[in-house]
């Protein structure tokens, strides 16, 4: 594997957290070593699931504090409504530890000035910009967002976006084998069925940004060797 690949980094999906103890659920993701909190946000449009909004956003960040990077995920249908709303909670001045991935599939390749435009106004809010792609869309849609530099990370989704507790669908790596072949520096995420087996697979493929919710959260007290074993799967290939 070529020195250059990007770090380990490993993000619990709060989507699987006690939202009764949102606050608590975060801090403790952390204390076990958490690199990014993931933050799935729905909007009842784009997918069959609703999650929070900037008012729950908010909360959180003040929760966690500002060093903390919160990786949302907008399966929504105005994602630029949404990361406008998601970063005026916070003063809508310096969002440098704040993820903004949309999905390719509300710009589709007509859309694709749509989609440049966001990526921009997500850098101006000095926001990580990130594409997501479903299970269905292949990888070469991103590549003129990639050619632009105009994200940072894809998001390559081993689910149906919408549902925590899914099955990992292997035959969706493939997608990142390809952008790995391309582009060695680049973060490339996974989301879905990702588990500490799975996570192996999906290192070998070229991810380094492991999002996981039932695995992590369902470990109870031993979240903290979950996240240990998903950091190494991909720490093993690098
Ligand atoms: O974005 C999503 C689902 O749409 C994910 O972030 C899930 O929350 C991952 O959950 P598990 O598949 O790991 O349970």
């Amino acid at each position: 594997m070529p020195d250059e690949r990007p770090v380990a980094i490993v993000a619990p999906s709060l989507l699987s957290c006690d939202f009764g103890n949102l606050g608590a659920e975060a801090k403790r993701m952390l204390a076990a070593g958490a690199d990014w909190l993931h933050v799935d946000v729905m909007d009842g449009h784009f997918v069959d699931n609703l999650t929070l909004g900037p008012v729950v956003y908010q909360g959180l960040r003040r929760a966690v504090g500002d060093a903390v990077f919160l990786d949302c995920h907008f399966m929504t249908t105005a994602p630029s409504f949404w990361v406008e709303a998601f970063a005026r909670v916070n003063g809508h001045s310096d969002q440098a530890n704040m993820g903004c991935t949309f999905h390719y599939e509300v710009f589709g390749e007509d859309g694709l000035p749509l989609a440049l435009e966001l990526c921009r106004r997500i850098r101006a809010l000095s926001a990580r910009p990130a594409v997501a792609i479903r299970p269905s869309t292949p990888a070469q849609a991103v590549l003129p967002l990639l050619e632009e530099a105009a994200v940072d990370m894809v998001l390559v989704m081993t689910v149906e976006p919408g549902h925590g507790g899914q099955r990992f669908m292997p035959e969706c790596l493939s997608k990142a084998v390809f952008l790995r072949e391309r582009y060695p520096n680049l973060d490339i995420q996974v989301d879905g069925g990702i588990t500490p087996e799975t996570a192996k697979s999906a290192a070998q493929a070229g991810c380094n940004v492991l999002v996981s919710g039932s695995a992590i959260f369902g470990a109870g007290p031993n979240a903290s060797q979950v996240i240990a074993a998903l950091r190494e799967a991909v720490e093993r290939v690098h």
